[in-house]
């Protein structure tokens, strides 16, 4: 768990305001309240007021520490409204629109992160992936020099039977569906730098294949392969196997038999999946077969901190997002203090 307590140390340090919208899902709302005592963030639920005191009622939860805002009845649903339209107007979105939008929690929320009134937001035990991150990006936007948002999961590898122990990443398994070469190559760019920031640590990457090192000849191998080169070419200094098969991407003796001059060895900390299907399914399996825990799926590319949840999610994986985004929150606002010199 080395990794994630210093996520959670790095957290406590410095905490930033993290909203949550789905505070009226028992899970969320008791993550939320365990957070705010942890000290890993200061934390703003959206929602019906009346909802939530008698959820914290039932629950035997105190709400003192929580920023709560209903949308219906906010001083800043007005404001954040008009910016709501001059963000989408050229979308198509009229005023009226924005106006019925913006009392939409999940809306609320990623604008509440818009206009500086939040750090991050964090959604998904109730909405949809594709929801949270449609919002995600329309309203928050990409980063500079990013053209594609992805997702990551963190899958921690901390039980006993766990022949590898510690963080890894792996990416895309929530987000980008059919990726060509070139949006693959942004997503091992982008998984790469979340390696180095979550987990402290060089990335290693192994762009996963049913074929290692040309093994195997097809179209999909070859798209993998193509992306690896496209990120060779722009981080060169970063290691990577291109094609390579999950044993031999995790397993140094595999590594040596298969891909003798793997510049992974079999160590690698950043699983990249060819597509969606492999990714999730891949996901899923490492946590719900293979004992991980799995942290997300976080964003990667957006110009602010806005993470999903499975909709699955138990209190503790909800509680890790909430660090992890304030940890991506720090991050964001050193990178926004570096570039404005
Ligand atoms: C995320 C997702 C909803 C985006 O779908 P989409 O149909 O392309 O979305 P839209 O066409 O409505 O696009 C919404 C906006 O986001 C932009 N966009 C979509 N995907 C993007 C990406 N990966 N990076 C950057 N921008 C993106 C579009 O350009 C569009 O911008 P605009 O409204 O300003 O014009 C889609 O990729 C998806 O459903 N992914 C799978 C999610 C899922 O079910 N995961 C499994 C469980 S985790
Ligand atoms: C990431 C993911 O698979 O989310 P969900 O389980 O909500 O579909």
């Amino acid at each position: 768990m080395k990794a994630l307590n210093e996520i959670l140390a790095r957290a406590r340090r410095s905490p930033r305001r993290i909203v949550l919208c789905e505070g009226e899902d028992e899970r969320v709302l008791q993550a939320a309240v365990k957070a705010a005592e942890d000290g890993i963030a200061h934390l703003t639920l959206v929602g019906k007021w009346a909802t939530l005191a008698e959820l914290a009622r039932s629950r035997a939860l105190s709400l003192s520490r929580l920023e709560l805002i209903d949308p219906d009845d906010s001083p800043l649903t007005e404001s954040l409204a008009e910016a709501l339209f001059a963000l989408r107007r050229k979308k198509g979105m009229t005023r009226e629109d924005a106006a019925a939008a913006i009392r939409e929690p999940l809306c609320f929320a990623n604008m509440l992160v818009r206009e500086g009134h939040a750090d991050g937001s964090v959604a998904g035990a109730v909405h949809t992936t594709g929801d949270v991150v449609r919002s995600a990006i329309q309203i928050l936007g990409l980063a500079p020099g990013c053209r594609l948002v992805s997702s990551f999961f963190l899958m921690m590898l901390c039980q006993p039977f766990h022949s590898l122990k510690g963080g890894m990443i792996f990416s895309d398994c929530g987000l980008v569906i059919d990726p060509d070469a070139e949006q693959l190559s942004q997503i091992a760019m982008a998984a790469a730098d979340s390696a180095e920031a979550l987990l402290g640590e060089q990335a290693r990457v192994a762009m996963l294949s049913f074929s290692t090192s040309g093994s195997a000849q097809h179209g999909n191998v070859e798209k993998v392969v193509q992306a690896a080169r496209r990120v060779k070419e722009r981080r060169p200094g970063l290691a990577i196997d291109e094609d390579v098969q999950l044993d031999a991407a995790i397993v140094a003796e595999i590594a040596e038999r298969k891909l003798p001059d793997s510049q992974v060895k079999g160590n690698a900390n950043v699983l990249i999946f060819p597509d969606l299907e492999a990714g999730n399914i891949g996901y899923k399996l490492a946590e719900r077969i293979g004992g991980a825990e799995a942290i997300g799926p976080l964003l990667q590319g957006l110009a602010k901190p806005a993470n999903d949840l499975s909709r699955g999610c138990s209190v503790d994986d909800i509680y890790h997002v909430i660090a992890v985004t304030t940890v991506q929150a720090q991050a964001a606002e050193a990178r926004a203090a570096a570039a404005a010199g």
